[in-house]
């Protein structure tokens, strides 16, 4: 018999299959745990944009959470794409009602393309109630931003930002670099003992960056559920997401989706 670490994605289905609940599951396939999912909403998207979204309702999201977490040994779950507030309170109620040892919140807002995720009443939920269950939360630049409510100009209002995001409850925080400028992209992590770690890595000079924190933050999820802790995590995810964009696989147009098959055979 084979035991395998097992998680679940709470996040929204990419009908092009580069980001959301798709890039989860391969990312996490990639790094042998295996994965539930709870969908809470559908995307018609490709790599140029979303062209529509039609959100699960909180009845089916808590319905997802009693099948999943009523037969499953869940570990390890992580939040995508949330959409509005009843997708958010059914994720909140779900999650404090079977309350998984690792939880990890990918505060996804707007797609590459621009496309809005998230409105603007379930930002305050989030910050609010989500934050608090989170074990880690991982903004991008404008994500930090939005949190905090102030823009992010330099090191000092980078290292204020994660100290203020960490304020609204969540326990780690990582802001990733991807959006920033530089031949270097650095991610900034902040753990529950005040110290902040930085990870550089080659800024990549490419499009085909279709869902980079989906499938960063799926890698964390997948290696918190072995037991892992972040500082001996981040290195190896920053390698496999560089070797994920590197590895260019030429499908679709726009921002083209990552190689999930990198490293696979390891
Ligand atoms: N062009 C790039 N080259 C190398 N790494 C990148 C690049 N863009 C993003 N990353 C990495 O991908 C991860 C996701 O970052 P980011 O793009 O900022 O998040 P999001 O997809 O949520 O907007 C981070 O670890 C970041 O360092
Ligand atoms: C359904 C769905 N969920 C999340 C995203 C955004 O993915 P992310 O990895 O944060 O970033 P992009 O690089 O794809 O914007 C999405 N597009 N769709």
């Amino acid at each position: 018999m084979i035991t395998i670490p097992q998680v679940v994605t709470i996040a929204g289905i990419d009908s092009s299959g580069g980001a959301g609940i798709n890039a989860d599951m391969k990312t996490f396939h990639n790094q042998k745990v295996c994965s539930a999912t709870i969908v809470t909403g559908l995307t018609a998207q490709n790599n140029y944009g979303v062209q529509k979204i039609l959100p699960t309702n909180k009845d089916f999201i808590l319905a997802q959470f009693d099948s999943v977490f009523s037969d499953l040994e869940i570990s390890a779950a992580k939040t995508g794409a949330l959409f509005d507030t009843a997708q958010v309170e059914g994720v909140i109620q779900g999650l404090k009602k079977y309350k998984p040892k690792h939880l990890v919140v990918d505060p996804v807002m707007v797609a590459k393309g621009g496309a809005i995720l998230l409105t603007k009443e379930a930002i305050d939920l989030i910050k609010d109630e989500l934050l608090p269950l989170a074990e880690l939360v991982t903004p991008n630049l404008e994500e930090a931003e939005v949190m905090t409510g102030y823009q992010i100009t330099d090191e000092n209002s980078l290292l204020n930002s994660l100290h203020d995001i960490q304020k609204l409850g969540a326990k780690n925080v990582l802001i990733k670099g991807g959006h920033g400028q530089g031949e270097l992209v650095r991610d900034y992590l902040l753990l529950t003992d005040g110290s902040v770690s930085t990870y550089d890595s080659k800024r990549l000079l490419t499009e085909r960056t279709h869902g980079t924190g989906d499938t960063l933050s799926s890698y964390i999820t997948a290696h918190l559920a072995m037991g892992e802790s972040l500082r001996e995590i981040m290195p190896n995810a920053k390698a496999f997401i560089s070797e994920a964009i590197s590895k260019t696989i030429m499908v679709g147009h726009g921002h083209g989706p990552l190689n999930h098959w990198v490293n696979i055979n390891d």
